[in-house]
């Protein structure tokens, strides 16, 4: 890797600031329902402590679009983190501010606080100078081991390291490595999936990939602003209406680049976005006005997982369906098992897509699960991170 890591430098009595990215998905009751993003940061946090180092963790929870809002405190991150790192986590109440200072400045060699939520500041997003220098003076060093976040130029991301020294972590380190070997040179067929909910933020990945990728299979919420770009009706479901034009323009550059653009051809209907709605499979041609396409329909599934078993290198990112629904779940759980059984390299990341994949029991199957996935996309469009071209060159 061209940029220092934590294992470059002396971080013996140093407060270290850590960004990570504690993103987690929670239940509607605050419940953690999957914590690979926080245990994936482990080893980094583990180092930090063998070395005796003070440490100050930073991260964003959902979008909180820059207030304070409860449903998106960290404080149930910090109980599993004390859990699962074996002592005690002190829990600031804001990420910057007096009593926050207060509580850095007197953290000794050994000890662990967690900060709240960055993004209840609007300044984080807008990567704002003078609260990039806030966090920053909390510490000696910053370290970078959100990577799944590293595709945003935020403040406690790229702000910061315009302020003090700034390395990757040992998560941050591995992603980089192991994205780098796959997609540098993939072996081929090259298949990308592409799902979520995240429509608006990952439809221009697309524009890249066509040009890296053999096969594109696209399902979730993203396939619905495709439908509709053909001139379907998709009645309650999620489309970003702004994007069509740009759906359109990237089916006719697939066709243009000889890439297969796999869309669906029937989908999983609902009478609301709920587990006891009422259900059906209808034809993309038959989505009556009051209902919502929430997964990929059985013949969908059936030619995706045929587009899967000769892969050789696979990337995918968003679940193919409302997952978290079981009635919704069986779309992605059978991309899920077209993956495993392939003989492909496999890269699977995004935090909803990791707690997708750990529930249909394949996790151990793929061969690089990531933590991130908007970011693991844009790394493998070939862009530079923000978060990463900001650390410091080796
Ligand atoms: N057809 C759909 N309509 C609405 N939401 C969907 C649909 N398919 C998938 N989703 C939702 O997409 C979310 C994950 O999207 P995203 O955040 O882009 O993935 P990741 O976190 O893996 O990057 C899940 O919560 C899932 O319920
Ligand atoms: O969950 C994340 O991204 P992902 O859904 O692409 O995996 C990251 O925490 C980034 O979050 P953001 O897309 O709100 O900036």
């Amino acid at each position: 890797m061209e940029k220092q890591s934590l294992r470059d430098i002396n971080v013996s009595g140093k407060k270290v600031f850590i960004r990570v990215d504690y993103n987690v998905p929670m239940d509607k009751a605050g419940n953690i329902t999957n914590d690979t993003r926080i245990r994936a940061t482990l080893p980094t946090l583990q180092y930090l402590l063998e070395n005796k180092a003070a440490i100050i963790i930073g991260s964003h929870l959902g979008r909180p679009k820059g207030q304070p809002v409860p449903a998106f405190s960290l404080s149930p991150v910090a109980k599993r983190l004390s859990e699962l790192l074996g002592r005690e986590i002190q829990f600031a109440p804001d990420c910057i501010g007096p009593v926050v200072a207060g509580l850095a400045q007197n953290l000794q060699p050994g000890q662990v606080l967690l900060l709240e939520n960055l993004r209840y500041h609007p300044e984080e997003e807008k990567n704002d100078a003078k609260f990039s220098a806030e966090l920053a003076g909390l510490a000696d060093i910053a370290v970078n081991d959100a990577f799944g976040v590293s595709h945003r130029a935020h403040a406690s991301v790229e702000g910061i390291t315009k302020f003090i020294p700034a390395v990757a972590g040992l998560l941050m380190e591995k992603e980089i490595t192991f994205l780098g070997q796959a997609v540098t040179n993939p072996t081929r067929p090259f298949v990308a999936i592409i799902g979520g909910a995240k429509v608006s933020d990952k439809i221009g990945v697309i524009d890249n990939l066509l040009g890296k990728v053999n096969t594109l299979i696209i399902g979730g919420g993203m396939a619905n602003t495709f439908i509709a770009a053909q001139g379907y009706n998709t009645g309650k479901s999620l489309v970003e209406t702004d994007k069509l034009e740009l759906a359109r323009e990237l089916i006719a550059k697939a066709k243009a680049k000889h890439v297969n653009l796999l869309l669906p051809s029937d989908v999983v209907v609902a009478d609301k976005f709920a587990a006891d709605a009422r259900v059906k499979t209808v034809s993309v041609d038959a989505i009556e006005e009051d209902w919502m396409a929430l997964d990929i329909g059985p013949a969908t599934s059936a030619v995706y997982a045929a587009a899967l078993t000769d892969a050789r290198t696979v990337v995918w990112n968003g679940p193919m369906g409302v997952f978290e629904l079981d009635v919704f779940a069986k779309g992605t759980e059978a991309v899920a098992q077209a993956v495993a059984r392939s003989a492909a390299v496999s890269i699977v990341g995004g935090g909803d897509s990791i707690a997708a994949l750990e529930k249909t029991g394949l996790a151990a199957k793929i061969s690089h699960i990531s933590t991130g996935g908007g970011a693991s996309l844009e790394f493998l469009e070939g862009k530079v991170l923000p978060g990463i071209a900001a650390l410091t060159d080796k």
